[in-house]
């Protein structure tokens, strides 16, 4: 292995000042000092790192620390941070103008991007952020069949709509929250909350309100507890059982979307939905998308069957719109993304989230921290505890030693090496972690083990 190059990326306990008076001036005005609660290091402790720029594998905080990134911006920067063909694209775009609240060239040519890697996809309506994405499918779902429930699974996130706060992930599984305040009761019983990777109990929701659901939502690949993939032929169970009782599937791929795979989470699961022989071929009704397709940019999408998108206005009676929707800006960086989003870029990431993976979990052995690798796809995170088996639902990853994680976060911060602020959050590894930047994380991973092993 080559040589870690020394500075105050490697090994050392550089200064934290800057960011902490940022972070404080931030308390004063910003609730919690975040416009996003994971940003608050709330569950790790200590002072959230102020960054102030990114390139490839690395970010640089306000006190010119550098570290290797393990966050990506929470996915968007599949092929690393401000690589240079998206920072032209976005440049050019803006010269020509922010945006017109017009149609723009782009739309089109970013949904015949999508619906070119995802079969399932036949038309696609844009807008700016996941939540949006999954609420104006939940609407798209309740309008096309008239019923008003909705199933998600314990542990999954589709964002922060009212009705999905219930028992999620991300955030509120940081913060141990079991939803949020100001959901009106009526809205929350409109949600019937169930644990993942439960055929049983999914028909028996299905035997009791059948006629009243209108979807089931589900993340491709949870990936807001941790990684936790469904299990084979959850997926294709629960998409026969839901049409067998008139209700759709919103198979979110907010996440996993051209992250998992060149295709998502659903390219991943190929065979198993294409019935491998012994079956039909079964797909989800409704996708969305976020994070990878806009770059970096606000830039999410919804797309599905076209019999279904149609209903969307101005053809149908299903009211959605947004000012900001389909940005020029923000359609470049994510066009650009996806366009050299290519086979090498996936076997990169690929490689490196082997080679990442494996060497934590050679790590955590070594120094005797019980734990488990959790993948899918390209996607992974470690759940540290004892676990017989791999979890198959909130419940269990619920139970994991997160005081183990606080402790490896922090050895793995102080080497240089940024990892997401939180147990409950997958790693994004990018295009640009080359040997060089996995050579960093690895180099860090003994001393966090150790971390983690006196930690108890
Ligand atoms: C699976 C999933 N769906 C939806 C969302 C919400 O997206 P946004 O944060 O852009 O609103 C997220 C965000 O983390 C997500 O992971
Ligand atoms: N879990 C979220 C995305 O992956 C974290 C991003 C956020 O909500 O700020």
């Amino acid at each position: 292995m080559a040589e870690v190059s020394a500075g105050r990326h490697a090994g050392t306990r550089s200064s934290t000042a800057r960011s902490e008076e940022l972070a404080a001036r931030a308390g004063r005005v910003i609730p919690g000092g975040v416009n996003s609660p994971v940003r608050a290091f709330a569950s790790v402790g200590g002072a959230p790192r102020f960054l102030v720029s990114g390139r490839g594998a690395y970010v640089t905080d306000a006190d010119g620390n550098e570290y290797t990134d393990l966050v990506a911006a929470w996915g968007p920067a599949l092929l690393g941070h401000a690589h240079p063909a998206v920072i032209d694209a976005v440049k050019s775009a803006a010269e020509r103008g922010l945006g017109f609240g017009a149609s723009v060239p782009a739309e089109a040519e970013l949904a015949e991007e999508i619906i070119s890697r995802v079969p399932a996809v036949e038309r696609l309506r844009l807008v700016s952020t996941g939540t949006e994405a999954t609420m104006t499918a939940i609407r798209l779902a309740r309008g096309a069949t008239g019923r008003p429930l909705l199933v998600k699974f314990a542990g999954h996130y589709h964002g922060h709509s009212d009705g999905l706060l219930a028992e999620a992930g991300s955030g509120l599984a940081t913060l141990s929250l079991p939803g949020s305040a100001g959901v009106t009761e009526a809205t929350a019983a409109q949600t019937l909350v169930l644990p993942y990777n439960d055929l049983p109990a999914l028909e028996a929701a299905f035997t009791e309100h059948g006629e009243r659901i209108a979807a089931i939502i589900a993340e491709a690949a949870a990936a807001n507890m941790g990684v936790l993939p469904p299990e084979p032929g959850f997926t294709r169970s629960m998409i026969e059982l839901a049409h067998r009782h008139g209700a759709l599937v919103i198979l979110d791929e907010v996440l996993t979307g051209f992250r998992a795979g060149p295709s998502g989470y659903l390219g991943v699961l190929g065979d198993e939905l294409r019935g491998d022989g012994t079956g039909d071929p079964v797909a989800p009704d409704l996708l969305t998308f976020g994070k990878v397709v806009g770059g970096g940019l606000p830039l999410a999408a919804v797309g599905g069957r076209a019999d279904l998108m149609d209903l969307l206005a101005p053809l149908g009676p299903v009211y959605q719109a947004g000012t900001l929707s389909g940005n020029p800006v923000a359609l470049a960086a994510g066009l650009t993304t996806l366009r050299h989003a290519d086979a090498a870029a996936y076997s990169r990431i690929a490689a490196a989230a082997d080679a990442i993976a494996g060497a934590v979990s050679s790590a955590l052995d070594g120094a005797g921290v019980p734990h488990r690798v959790q993948r899918a796809g390209t996607l992974f995170s470690v759940l540290f505890g004892e676990f017989a088996a791999a979890p198959r639902g909130y419940a269990e990853v619920q139970r994991q030693e997160t005081v183990r994680y606080r402790a490896f976060f922090h050895a793995m911060l102080d080497q240089g090496v940024n990892l997401p602020p939180s147990a409950f959050e997958a790693w994004f590894v990018t295009a640009a972690h080359d040997d060089a930047a996995v050579e960093r994380i690895v180099a860090a991973l003994p001393g966090a083990a150790r971390a983690a092993a006196r930690s108890l």
